[in-house]
């Protein structure tokens, strides 16, 4: 069972018998740590993902009653497109966490100003931010998170943890858009570290990434190493 692989390498699993439940452990897991950051330094950072995952557990966690004022959020990777983009993950979190959003300091990282320029602007932030307190990863079906998608070139770099960059642009490919990425070395800053994944066909992804000895074929498979716990539930309410 994959659960009990990843647990005897350290591990956590967390599942969830509906994708409600789940939101409901995943919203309270990342208001626990930021309010525990807050609590030691009088603020805390998070960063989260984007694509259809964290739809449920985002608008659960506007609800969380924390002192957003007190919180940094940003986004793992993004779609180098304005938030108005229905492929946005700005627009993601804005319509789900309108609120925390606008109490927060939001930093987003598509800006507009060309798609290197708005990495070297975010990776230039993230210089001041990092260690970050809690970070959400999601996973594609192809074993790709963020926007390290298998064999991109470069990748091997982008996963290195001496990498010296924090943030990369990622050039557009096929029908892919350009986009923009935290590389591994800011990834792996996050004292928190949380998979949030749904539904059979990405329990099977995860499990070949797991079995995948080359990260390059699925680049989730260099983050699958503790701190990492993964929330999982079955119902793949909102799969795509
Ligand atoms: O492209 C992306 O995909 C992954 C997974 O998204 P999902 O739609 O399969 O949940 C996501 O984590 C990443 O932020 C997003 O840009």
């Amino acid at each position: 069972m994959i659960e009990q692989l990843l647990q005897d390498h350290g591990l956590g699993w967390y599942q969830a018998d509906s994708a409600r439940t789940q939101a409901v452990m995943v919203a309270e897991r990342i208001a626990g740590q930021l309010q525990q950051a807050i609590e030691e330094r009088g603020e805390a950072s998070l960063a989260l993902s984007g694509g259809r995952g964290p739809e449920l557990f985002l608008r659960q966690l506007e609800q969380s009653g924390l002192d957003w004022s007190k919180v940094t959020i940003m986004l793992v990777d993004e779609r180098w497109v304005p938030a108005e983009d229905e492929q946005s993950n700005a627009g993601l979190l804005l319509r789900c966490m309108p609120g925390a959003l606008q109490q927060a300091r939001w930093i987003p990282m598509y800006r507009g100003e060309g798609l290197q320029a708005d990495a070297d602007t975010m990776d230039r932030m993230l210089r001041a931010l990092l260690p970050l307190d809690v970070l959400v990863l999601g996973m594609g079906k192809d074993g790709h998170t963020a926007s390290l998608f298998p064999f991109l070139p470069e990748l091997a770099g982008y996963l290195d943890p001496a990498q010296e960059r924090l943030c990369v642009a990622v050039p557009p490919e096929g029908g892919r858009l350009p986009r923009l990425s935290m590389t591994a070395r800011a990834i792996d800053s996050a004292g928190t570290r949380l998979l949030v994944l749904a539904g059979e066909e990405k329990r099977r992804t995860l499990v070949s990434a797991w079995q995948e000895q080359d990260p390059l074929r699925m680049p989730i498979k260099a983050f699958l190493k503790p701190p990492m716990d993964i929330y999982y539930s079955p119902d793949g309410a909102l799969e795509n």
